[in-house]
C-alpha cells in the first residue's frame, strides 16, 4: 500500500517547467536564424504553398493528430500520477484469494485461472497432475467494480509485457498488476484501510484455521511457501515419558517473556537442538509443535546454501515462524573452510551459519530456532554453546513406553499393546515400528506374529537382502544360481564386477537388470520403486487393455511400498501370456494376495538356467545341444521355470533325452524341494 507523496508531485512539475524553458529557447534561435535564412530563399516556394488550400488542410489534420496524441498522454501521464500520489493502491495474493471467494456481486467478473504453458505437446504427467489439481476461480484480467460496505472500489488486473523465462526449471510466467481504486476523498485511504484488514484477517483465519504452511527459500523469490500440510496432533508424535509437554511449556514460557528479554537488552530468540537417529520424529515433532503454537515453518537446508544465503534468508524469514535448520552437521566442521582451500562446491561454513544464527532476532514476537542433526558429536561446542542452542533434547531409539502408548493409540486403544511391546527388539525407531504396524494395520496379531521381521529389518537397516533386491527387480529365480557361486549379498554382487556370465547368469534381461540397478540406470531404477496405486491401474490396462473396472479393482488391492514395477509387470505378463487369465481372475484379491503381495509363485528359475546350475554344480558334462533341446521340449509344453516342472516324472526325463540315471535322479530331487 503506497502512502501520498506531494514532494514528488513538485518534482514532476519542476521538470515540466524546465522543459518549457528548454522548449521556448530553441524556437527563438530558430526564428532568429533558421527562419530567416528559410524565408530568404524559399520565400516564393513558401507563398506559393501558404495559399494552396490542399496543403493546409494536409498540415491542420497533422497537427490535430500529434495534439490530440500529446494530449492522450498528457491525460495518461497524469492519471498514473495520480495512482502514484492520491490514491492508494495495493496487490497481493491473499487479496486475489479474498476477492475469489468473499466478494459477491453482481459486478464483478469470475474467470477460471489458465496455467500459461508453452509446451505443444503437454506430457502426460502434466495432464494428469492438471486433472488432479483442484479448479479454482480468481477474478479475470481487466476492470471490475466491487461493491464493500456501502463503498465502491475497483479492481483491475493486467499484465504488460512479455512472458519472462527464469528459474531453474524455465518455466515461462507473467508478471501481474493488480490494483483496486477508490474515488479520492477525505477518509479514502481508511476506507481503503478497512479493506485490506478485513481481507488479510479473513484469509489469515482461513489459512490458519487448520493448515501449517511450511516456507522454504526459492533462488530470487526469497521465502516461498512450499507446502500447506494439516495441522498434525501434538499427541500424534508420542515421545518418551512427558517430553512433548516439556518441550512446548518450555517454549510458552519463552513466548510470554518479550518484556524481559526487551529490558536486558537480549536478543528474543530461543535456540533447540533436536539430535538423535534418523527416523525418531524430530521433524514430525517439529511439525506438531508449531501447528499446537499455531504458527509456521521456515525449514533451511544447509546443503544447498552458502553463507551470503544463509545470512540473507535468516534476516528476512516471514513473521509468525518458526526457523527449523536440518542437519545442521552438514556444515564444515572447519571453521574458516571455504571453497577455495576445499576445492568443494560452495557451501555454508561453521562461521558462516554461527553469524547467521546471532543475527536471528525478532523484538517483538520472539523467535524459535530449532536445529536438527544425526551426529551431534559432529557438532562444534560453539554451535551447542547457551544462545544458539539453548536446550539439547535427545530423540532417541523406542523405549518401551513409547512403543506401549504408540501400539494403544495405533489401534485405538482396542488392543493389549504390552502383548507387542514385550516382543519389540531393542533399539528400534518409531520409524520402523511404524512401518511395520502400517503393513498389519487390519490385523494385530498378525503384527505380534511376524514381530521377529521387524528384528530383521533392523539388523540390515542400511543393505537390503539380495532375495528382496532381486525380488524387486523381477528376477528373483537366479538367487540360486548367485548362492552356488556364493554371493549372498548385495555387497558380493558388487563386488564381481562384470563378471555375471561367469557365475552362471547369462540372459542378457537378467544382466541388464543387475549392472543397471548397479550402476543407476534411470529405467531400471524407475521400475524398482514400489508401484503406485496409479500405475498399478496404468499397467494393468496395457496388459488387459479396455478393462478398466478390473484395473481399479486391481490397483485398490496394492497398498504403498509392498511390491515393485518391475514384481507388478512380472505379475501380469505371467497372467496373460502364460496363465491365460482373464481379466477379472487377474484382478482377483485373493490371486493377488497369493502371487504378487506375497510372492508365493513368482518365477522361479528357468529352465535352462536349473539344468546348466545343476550340470557345473555336479559336473555331468552334459553338452549345451542336450540342455538346450530340453529346454526347447519343455517351452513347447509350456513348462518354462523349475516351479512348472513339479510334475515331471524320470519317464519324461527320458524322453527328453536326460539318459544319465544319476541326472535324472539329482534333477527330480532339486524340482520337488
Ligand atoms: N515419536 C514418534 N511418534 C510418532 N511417529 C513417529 C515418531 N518418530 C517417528 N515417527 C514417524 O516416523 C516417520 C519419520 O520420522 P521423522 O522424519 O520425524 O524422523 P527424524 O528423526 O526427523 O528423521 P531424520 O533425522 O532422518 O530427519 C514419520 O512418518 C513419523 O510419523
Amino acid at each position: 500500500m503506497k502512502a501520498s507523496k506531494s514532494s514528488s508531485v513538485f518534482n514532476v512539475f519542476n521538470l515540466y517547467i524546465i522543459g518549457i524553458a528548454l522548449l521556448s529557447t530553441i524556437v527563438a534561435i530558430f526564428r532568429r536564424y533558421v527562419y530567416s535564412w528559410i524565408t530568404l530563399y524559399f520565400k516564393s516556394t513558401l507563398i506559393s504553398l501558404y495559399q494552396n488550400e490542399f496543403f493546409y488542410g494536409v498540415v491542420v489534420i497533422g497537427l490535430l493528430g500529434s495534439a490530440s496524441s500529446a494530449a492522450y498522454k498528457a491525460l495518461t501521464e497524469m492519471r498514473e500520477m495520480l495512482i502514484r500520489n492520491f490514491i492508494v493502491n495495493a496487490s497481493f495474493g491473499w487479496l486475489m484469494q479474498w476477492l475469489s471467494q468473499e466478494v459477491d456481486t453482481g459486478t464483478f467478473v469470475t474467470a477460471p485461472t489458465l496455467k500459461l504453458t508453452y509446451n505443444n505437446s503437454a506430457s502426460q504427467e502434466r495432464i494428469d497432475a492438471d486433472i488432479t489439481n483442484k479448479l479454482s476461480f480468481e477474478p479475470g484480467g481487466g476492470f471490475h467494480v466491487i461493491n464493500f460496505q456501502g463503498s465502491t472500489y475497483w479492481f483491475t488486473r493486467h499484465s504488460d509485457g512479455r512472458p519472462i523465462t527464469a528459474g531453474w526449471e524455465r518455466e515461462p510466467f507473467l508478471f501481474e498488476k493488480c490494483s483496486i481504486s477508490t474515488f479520492y476523498s477525505k477518509d479514502s485511504r481508511k476506507k481503503l484501510e478497512q479493506l485490506f484488514v478485513h481481507a488479510k484477517d479473513k484469509m489469515n483465519v482461513h489459512c490458519q484455521k487448520d493448515k501449517t504452511l511450511c516456507f522454504t527459500p526459492e533462488g530470487w523469490n526469497g521465502w516461498v511457501v512450499a507446502s500447506t500440510r494439516h495441522k498434525k496432533p501434538f499427541d500424534s508424535v508420542v515421545l518418551d515419558g512427558s517430553l512433548s509437554d516439556y518441550i512446548f511449556n518450555d517454549v510458552t514460557k519463552f513466548l510470554s517473556r518479550s518484556e524481559w528479554y526487551h529490558q536486558r537488552g537480549i536478543p528474543f530468540r530461543r535456540g533447540y537442538m533436536l539430535y538423535g537417529p534418523p527416523g525418531c520424529g524430530k521433524s514430525s515433532f517439529v511439525l506438531a509443535l508449531a501447528g499446537r503454537l499455531n504458527i509456521n515453518i521456515g525449514t533451511l537446508s544447509l546443503t544447498n546454501l552458502d553463507d551470503n544465503k544463509l545470512r540473507v534468508r535468516l534476516q528476512d524469514i516471514p513473521d509468525n515462524c518458526l526457523v527449523l535448520l536440518e542437519d545442521v552437521d552438514a556444515v564444515f566442521a572447519d571453521r574458516g573452510a571455504t571453497l577455495q582451500n576445499t576445492g568443494k562446491s560452495r557451501r555454508v561454513t561453521l562461521s558462516g551459519l554461527l553469524n547467521a544464527i546471532d543475527g536471528v532476532a525478532s523484538q517483538e514476537n520472539g523467535r524459535i530456532f530449532i536445529m536438527t542433526t544425526n551426529h551431534l558429536e559432529k557438532l562444534d561446542p560453539a554451535l551447542l554453546r547457551p544462545g544458539r542452542s539453548d536446550v539439547k533434547i535427545i530423540f532417541n531409539h523406542a523405549t518401551e513406553s513409547q512403543i506401549n502408548n504408540y501400539v494403544s493409540k495405533f489401534y485405538n486403544y482396542s488392543v493389549d499393546a504390552s502383548r507387542l511391546t514385550a516382543l519389540i527388539p531393542n533399539k528400534i525407531t518409531m520409524a520402523q515400528l511404524q512401518g511395520h504396524l502400517l503393513k498389519h494395520k487390519n490385523n494385530y496379531s498378525e503384527a505380534v506374529n511376524t514381530v521377529h521381521e521387524l528384528s530383521s529389518s533392523n539388523n540390515n537397516k542400511t543393505i537390503m537382502p539380495l532375495k528382496q533386491w532381486l525380488r524387486r527387480l523381477g528376477i528373483p529365480h537366479i538367487m540360486p544360481v548367485l548362492e552356488s557361486a556364493n554371493i549372498r549379498s548385495l555387497y558380493d554382487l558388487k563386488n564381481i564386477d562384470n563378471r555375471l556370465s561367469e557365475i552362471g547368469v547369462t540372459a542378457y534381461m537378467d544382466c541388464n537388470k543387475i549392472t543397471g540397478m548397479i550402476n543407476g540406470n534411470e529405467c531400471v531404477v524407475r521400475d524398482f520403486r514400489f508401484v503406485t496405486k496409479r500405475q498399478a491401474q496404468g499397467l494393468f490396462v496395457k496388459y488387459f487393455p479396455d478393462q478398466v473396472t478390473s484395473a481399479a479393482c486391481f490397483a485398490a488391492q496394492i497398498d504403498d511400498c509392498t511390491v515393485s514395477v518391475h514384481e507388478t509387470k512380472v505379475y501380469l505378463h505371467k497372467a496373460v501370456f502364460f496363465e491365460n487369465c482373464s481379466a477379472v481372475e487377474a484382478a482377483n484379491p485373493q490371486r493377488i494376495k497369493q502371487k504378487l503381495i506375497e510372492g508365493e509363485v513368482e518365477p522361479s528359475e528357468p529352465v535352462n538356467c536349473f539344468l546348466n546350475r545343476l550340470n557345473k554344480k555336479y559336473q555331468w558334462n552334459l553338452e549345451e545341444e542336450v540342455i538346450t533341446s530340453f529346454t526347447e521340449a519343455l517351452r513347447e509344453e509350456g513348462i518354462i521355470d523349475v516351479n512348472a516342472m513339479k510334475g515331471i516324472s524320470d519317464k519324461d526325463l527320458k524322453n527328453y533325452n536326460i539318459t544319465k540315471k544319476g541326472c535324472r535322479l539329482k534333477i527330480l530331487r532339486h524340482v520337488s524341494n
